[in-house]
Parts: structure tokens; sequence; C-alpha cells
């Protein structure tokens, strides 16, 4: 036994050293071309023995002015690819860079927490550096103070969207007509956030390509005359659909990590409106004849992927037992669960602070053992909360060394937090774009993880969808895991267990889980909203996606279940519970037990938005 654990560590050892060996390119920062001050600080400072091989391919084109598009997995290092290049040049400037000059380079990002990423790992590479100055602008900050720290110049601006183009039309002393490199980092996803025309408005307003012959001499106009801007296109998911964002910024891109894309071609720099329109000025074209599945998406070899098949009432158990056998097994690490909803995300926070185990004391001292059901700390992510709370979560969880994350999608993107072994998705993503980037918050850089996707019988056909993008999911042995807690008081362990759902464990931790919701107003509030925004989430559901998250399919009984609610709400607004209403109506007038079709009966209810 112990021999096969040995083995089995050193398979894992192995696998991971596999890995990082792939990840790494066999040159050093210094022989890509960029200077020695920055090369040492990379090196020395910030511990980065080897670029990464996307870092080796990126920079010295970076480096050479052309326009690019690069498409790596998550966790390889992009940020680096891109920020490395511009201090480069700009630690080289002559004459010197200062505040006066303005913004010389500008990063768009789609969320404010990766705008604070950014800038701090900017802020280190600065460290030899300290007259080109870093600075962001973002949602959520005072417009004022930002602002006043526009007027006295910032060198690099990290930028959400709309904060950036409130600041371009409004903002009269920013200054950045000495602009030469725009950077959309998840560009992809910028423009799935709805920042589209945001994005267009933004291009425009930044001018054209090239800074125009002739124009009037100025002492601050740096950047020489005939010289061109230089645009940056990255993510792990670039796929057609940044065709438009493409065709409008670029020119003459060099491709980086996508294969199966057309060989390079000039492009015009105005394009018409209509996205995608010709398939001949198409930037990104998958070749689907080479591969008719679909586009594969770059995820971590070395990340281990499974799915838990779970029916619906049973789902908050099984969460639950699935965090507290992670913890157990190693206390030491830091998992993120991600969830469709922010009153999803409110509930399960709650509950997962104060939930305590066992439940039923009966002397003072059982009361005296209880404990919390899970003894790490947990943090909650999501777009309602206030900035310095959503500031303080995400730095705190960084830092944490064992600890717990509940989050919508507005973790998903980009965000690197240090050791993160496992990412749970407990509600489904959208596309498989964004399983791609939510389960990319683990295995970075080379470092081992999980990733485990929770799934209802009925929504089983959603692992077609992840393998047709090259994502193939093992199953997680539930009942297994299930078989390992001792139950409370003097419950029987049965021998064979029919259902998820008789298995004794489920229906004495669903038991304490209702009886603590329905101890606290509050906390049976928190559920029944969590209930109502997740069922219109998953009636919101897109495109292919409809015909695997079928509304009408929800058995809402049990949905309450996994808000452990004993009955089903009927908040799911004035409308449905008309409909439910007229249904059971007409479900008797047919001589219909109303029982047995306890279904959903309409799915026109939308999301909020999701992060
Ligand atoms: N050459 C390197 N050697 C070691 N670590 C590195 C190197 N380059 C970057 N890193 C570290 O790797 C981690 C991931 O980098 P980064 O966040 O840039 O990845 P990414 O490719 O942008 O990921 P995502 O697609 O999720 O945004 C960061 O902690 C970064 O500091």
């Amino acid at each position: 036994m112990l021999k096969r654990s040995k083995q089995t560590a050193r398979e894992t050892k192995q696998e991971a050293k596999d890995a990082k060996n792939g990840l790494f390119a066999a040159c050093s920062f210094s022989s890509l071309g960029l200077d020695p001050k920055l090369s040492d600080q990379l090196q020395e400072r910030m511990g980065f023995e080897a670029p990464t091989r996307v870092q080796a391919q990126s920079i010295p084109v970076i480096l050479s002015g052309r326009d690019v598009l690069v498409n790596a997995a998550t966790g390889t290092g992009k940020t680096i690819a891109y920020l490395a290049p511009i201090i480069h040049h700009l630690q080289a400037h002559s004459p010197k860079v200062d505040r006066s000059h303005g913004t010389f380079a500008l990063v768009i990002v789609p969320t404010r927490e990766l705008c604070l990423q950014v800038y701090e790992t900017l802020e280190k590479l600065l460290h030899r550096f300290h007259w080109i100055v870093p600075g962001y602008v973002m949602g959520g900050e005072k417009k004022a103070k930002e602002k006043a720290r526009l007027r006295k110049g910032i060198s690099i601006l990290i930028a959400t969207p709309g904060r950036l183009l409130d600041h371009l039309k409004n903002t009269a002393s920013f200054e950045h007509k000495n602009l030469r490199w725009v950077i959309f980092d998840e560009a992809d996803c910028i423009l799935e956030m709805g920042y589209g025309k945001e994005t267009e408005q933004i291009i425009k307003l930044l001018g054209s390509r090239q800074y125009e012959e002739g124009d009037e001499d100025d002492d601050d106009d740096i950047v020489p005359k005939g010289a061109q801007k230089q645009t940056l296109l990255l993510s792990a998911t670039l796929n057609e659909k940044v065709n438009h964002l493409a065709k409008l910024s670029l020119d003459d891109p060099v491709m980086i990590g996508l294969e199966n894309s057309k060989p390079q071609q000039k492009l015009p720099i105005e394009s018409p409106a209509s996205p995608d329109s010709d398939e001949d000025e198409m930037v990104i074209h998958v070749n689907k004849s080479a591969n008719p599945s679909s586009e594969d998406y770059g995820i971590p070899s070395q990340l281990v992927q499974k799915y838990v098949k779970v029916p619906c009432g049973a789902r908050l158990v099984a969460l639950l037992s699935v965090l507290k056998n992670l913890f157990e097994r190693e206390a030491s690490q830091k998992v993120v669960v991600f969830f469709s909803t922010r009153d999803a995300v409110d509930f399960h926070h709650q509950l997962l602070s104060e939930f305590q185990w066992p439940p039923n004391s009966e002397t003072q001292e059982e009361e005296a053992t209880k404990e919390l059901f899970l003894k790490c700390k947990t943090f909650r992510l999501h777009g309602s909360m206030e900035q310095e709370d959503r500031r303080s979560a995400f730095a705190t969880f960084k830092a944490e060394k064992q600890a717990l994350l509940l989050s919508t999608d507005v973790a998903a993107r980009g965000l690197d937090f240090p050791k993160v072994r496992c990412i749970i998705q407990y509600d489904c993503p959208g596309e498989a774009t964004e399983y791609v980037h939510r389960v990319g918050r683990t295995a970075r850089i080379g470092e081992k993880g999980e990733a485990l996707l929770f799934l209802q019988p009925v929504e089983i056909d959603y692992l077609k969808d992840l393998k047709k993008h090259g994502a193939t999911l093992a199953e997680y042995p539930l009942l297994k895991v299930l078989d390992k807690f001792p139950l409370p008081g003097n419950m029987p362990r049965i021998k064979k267990v029919i259902s998820l759902e008789s298995h004794p464990w489920v229906i004495s931790l669903q038991r304490a889980l209702e009886f603590f919701t329905y101890g606290e107003p509050k906390m049976k509030n928190l559920a029944k909203n969590a209930f109502v925004s997740w069922v219109r989430g998953y009636a919101a559901h897109k495109g292919e996606l409809k015909s695997i998250f079928v509304v009408k399919k929800l058995h809402l009984g049990h949905v309450a279940k996994s808000f452990a609610l004993k009955e089903q709400p009927s908040l799911v607004g004035k409308s449905h519970h008309k409909e439910t209403m007229k249904r059971k109506r007409d479900e008797r007038q047919k001589g219909q037990h109303p029982k047995k079709r306890k279904k959903m009966s309409g799915g026109n209810s939308r999301s909020t938005t999701k992060t």
C-alpha cells in the first residue's frame, strides 16, 4: 500500500516536472533582446529563472514593433510577455520619459481585480525604472482622484473599458498624444462582457494608428512623426468572435498560438461595421476542415479535470461534503468555487461561515465539541460588493495559505491567486471558453491542480460540448467520499445505498442544513433570493446550451432543497406564481395529480448580470 502511494507521489512529481519542462523555453530573458537591468529584475528580484515559451515567442515580436495576437493557455505568463517589451523601450527612451509626456502605453482589462493585479506586476517590474510611472483607472474608484492622477501624468495606464472611455471623453488633462501601445488583455472577454461599443469608441478616440506627419511641433510630443501605434490582443481563448476588434485595431498582425489561423495578411484599418461580415478579411480563422469538431483551447496539460454527477436535491450536501473532504485531505490549500449569481454567492458564504457540526448537541459537552463544518476561512467576491470589500477579499484571499473563495465569474478571468489547488464549478459556466478560464485559476505556471464540475444527470450532455473544445473529464467518486463521513448519533449505516438521496449522510446533513436555514430569518431570506436568481440564471443560458440546460426540466422543489429550503418559495415573480396556479388548475381539471409534474412551466425569466 505504502509502496503504491510512494509510486503515485513519484508519478505526480514527474508529471509536474514534465509540465514545467514543456512550459519554459531553453533561453534567458536577456537573449530575447531585453535590457540587462530588466532581465536582471525578472530573474533576480522576481525569481523567474527562464522565460515561458509564450514569453520567448512574443517578446522579440513585440520588441520589433509588430501588432500581435497571442493565444496561450491560462497561467503561462502573458502579462510579462506584453509588459516587459514596453518597459524595455520606455526605459531606453530619449529624451527620458517623464510625467509631463502623459501616457505611452494603455492596458485594457475586463475587471477591476485584473486591473489591480496587472498594476501590481507592473510596479514590481518598474522597480529599477522609477521615472516610468504606473497607474490605473477603473470603475468603483473616485473619479476626482483619478483625474488628479491623470493630470500629473501616468506613463503606463491600466484601465477597465467603461472608466477609460469616461476619462477619454471628460478628462481634458488626460494626455495621450504620445500613446504608442494599446493592449487588450482578455480581449474576447472585453467583448463578451458587452464592452464592444465602448471598445470601438475608445479605438476611435485614441486616433489612427499612424501619427500624422506634419503636425505642429509640440515640445511634449516625443514620439517620432510617422511612428506607428502598436496593438496587442491576448487571451487563452481567442476565437473568431474577436475578429471585428482585430480588424479595427490591428495591422498585419503576427499570430502566436493560433495554429489554425490564416496566414498573415494585410488588413484594412477601417473595416465594415458588421462583425465578421467578410470571411476573407478575418484575422482569426479557425480551419474547421482541419479540425471539424471545433477549436481547442489551451488547458494546462497537468490539470486533473473531473465532473461529479449529482441530482439537484443533493447538490448542496454534495458540495459541502466535497469541500470538507478536500480540506481534511490537505488542510493547507486554497479552493475557489464558482456560482452563477451574486445571491448564490452571498447565501453559500453566510452558510459556510456559520454552519456548525455536529448539528444536535444535547449536553453541554457535546455543545463544546461543536465547530464550524468547514474550518477554513471563507471569502466571497462578486460585482455587487462595495469596492473596498472587493479589494480586501481579493487581496486577503491572495495572501492566505488555507482558504476558500466563493465567487461569480468576476474571478474567472486572468486572476492569479497563488497556490489554488482546486476549482469547483458548482454552477455550470456558459460557453466552453468560460470553463477554460475558470479552471485556469489553478494549475498555473506548471503547478498541479484539480478541477471539478458539478452536473445534474439531465445536464450530462455538457461534457460533449467540452470535449469538442479539447476538455475530457473523468467521473469523481462521490459515493466513496460520502461513505467516509461518520454518521451523527446512532444512525444506522446501510450497506447498499440505492440512490444518492437515500444515503444516510446526505439525509442527515440535508436535515441539519434546513434546520440551520430556518433558524434565522436572515438566512432564510438569503436562501430564497438565491433560489430566485439561480432559476433566472438557469433560464438565461444561451445558444446551443439552451438544449442542455432546460429550465422546464428543473424540479423546483429539488432546486429549493439545494438552497436548504424545505419547500419551493413562490418568489420567482408574480407571473410565475400565476402560471403555477394556472397549471395546477389545468392539471386538476384534467384529473392529474399536481405533485407528479412539479416542473418549471415558464422559461422566460432572464438573468441579471452574472458577475
Ligand atoms: N517566466 C516565468 N517564470 C516563472 N513564473 C512566471 C514567469 N512569467 C510569469 N510568471 C508567473 O506566472 C503566473 C501567471 O502569469 P500570468 O497571470 O501573466 O498568466 P496568464 O497567461 O496571463 O494567465 P491568464 O490567461 O489566466 O490570464 C504569475 O504568478 C506570474 O508572476
